[in-house]
């Protein structure tokens, strides 16, 4: 792909759209189904550097995997809790979800197995984890030491009893570990310290093993207990990506348009359909439908935010923010800095060079809206950061969007439906 591409400004959109497969469902979709007695069929799969590392793993790891990219369908044979392979060297690239959720997976395996990314998933961390599948009885190590990937674990199996979970840093050690417990030995009790963020994502996690056959006792997400038990392979439809339905949505608050996301409701497993009341707040109207959310923009006003559950859509808000009368603050995104990139500081860069004003907080940033003017931006090989900041672009012109393909990560297609959507060629 090229290097740069220039965002055309648009006139208020009028449209409609249906965003590829979800992330997060698809990637546990696939743990849960390669784990599960049975075969699994995934249909509306997100075909994108997230899962196509996962689905290679799986593979690593000796599960039949076929995968029809075009018709967005994985058929997974499950291994009945029996991973084939006993020794495992997995590359994950950037991907939080599957080095976080295969970390957990394999304990439950028996063997020696590597798992390893690109230098930033070197700098991402993984020790709460690790710790955790300590006290569960698995050896499992950060291999500089770091408590960063690569990871090492070494394992006969997951023994299970009561253990602690940190959850302060990525609620994806909780969502990894639940779904690998009902196959350790005994039951698992997971006690969680201290602040749990991104709680919608452990949500999903718990539905989709429901779906699957497994039943946690979640209650109020401080102490979950998951019983010994198997899931079942079965067909299983994967919902739109939310919070990739959350540019589209922007694009309309921010030309004054009217978007409609399709496949996607209020009742939606993922918790980021919730961007929609950020718009509300700020002043756009939302139509919830049986299976379509729409926004329609609006003049705007600034708000003041908690993010914390929602912290994908941070870069969508901000993007929206320099449209909105008054100053925007985001607060409860700590963990927004361990992300692709740090997500608050590198996103406050970009947001200066647009013409705002940002005060960077320790858990967020207070945005005030100034003349905006062209610029480049510096993707920092963020999917997020390019998706969000071309936004800008359909108001501003002279919005250049650098190494547009880290899109690649979760919506390869990105640019080309965007521009589809808003009626405009984009120049490379
Ligand atoms: O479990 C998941 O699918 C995810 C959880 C979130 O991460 P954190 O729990 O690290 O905030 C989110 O940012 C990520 O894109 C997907
Ligand atoms: C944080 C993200 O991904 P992950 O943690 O799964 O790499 C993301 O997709 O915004």
């Amino acid at each position: 792909m090229t290097s740069r591409i220039e965002i055309t400004p648009a006139p208020p959109i009028q449209g409609s759209i249906l965003p590829p497969g979800s992330k997060s469902l698809t990637n546990r979709a696939l743990v849960i189904a390669a784990l599960a007695q049975g075969t699994s069929v995934l249909t509306g799969a997100l075909e994108s550097e997230d899962t196509h590392v996962m689905i290679d793993s799986l593979g690593r790891l000796g599960i039949d995997v076929q995968h029809d990219p075009h018709a967005k369908v994985i058929r997974v044979a499950g291994c009945d809790g029996a991973i084939p392979a006993a020794d495992a060297d997995l590359f994950v690239a950037n991907s939080g979800t599957t080095i976080r959720f295969l970390t957990a997976m394999v304990a439950a395996g028996k063997g020696r197995y590597r798992l390893d990314g690109i230098p930033r998933m070197r700098e991402r961390p993984i020790q709460d984890l690790l710790d955790t599948l300590t006290q569960l009885g698995v050896a499992c190590r950060s291999e500089t030491g770091n408590g960063c990937p690569p990871v090492v674990v070494e394992t006969t199996g997951l023994v299970g009893g009561v253990a602690k979970i940190a959850g302060d840093i990525s609620s994806q050690y909780l969502s990894g570990l639940l779904m690998a417990a009902p196959y350790a030995k005994q039951g698992v009790t997971l006690d969680v310290v201290g602040e749990l963020v991104s709680k919608p994502y452990v949500h999903m996690t718990t539905a989709v093993m429901r779906d699957f056959g497994v039943e946690v006792e979640a209650g109020d997400l401080t102490k979950l207990v998951i019983p010994p038990g198997k899931y079942v392979g079965r067909r299983y439809s994967i919902e739109p990506d939310a919070s990739a339905a959350s540019y589209f949505w922007g694009a309309a608050a921010i030309t004054g348009g009217s978007v409609t996301v399709e496949g996607l409701s209020r009742d939606a497993l993922q918790g980021d359909v919730a961007f929609c009341e950020c718009l509300e707040q700020m002043g756009c109207q939302v139509e919830y439908g049986a299976n379509s959310i729409t926004v329609v923009g609006s003049r705007m006003h600034g708000i003041c935010i908690d993010m914390n559950a929602i912290s994908d859509t941070v870069q969508t808000l901000a993007a929206v923010a320099l449209f909105a009368d008054g100053p925007t603050t985001v607060t409860g995104v700590a963990h927004n800095r361990h992300k692709e990139t740090d997500r608050i500081g590198d996103l406050a860069c970009e947001l200066r060079k647009l013409g705002a004003i940002v005060e960077e907080l320790e858990d967020g940033l207070t945005i005030i809206p100034g003349k905006l003017h062209p610029a480049e931006i510096e993707t920092y090989n963020d999917h997020r950061m390019a998706m969000s900041l071309a936004l800008v672009g359909l108001r501003q012109p002279g919005v250049v969007i650098l190494n547009p393909g880290c899109t690649n990560k979760t919506y390869p297609l990105y640019f080309e439906d965007l521009a589809r959507l808003a009626g405009v060629e984009f120049q490379e």
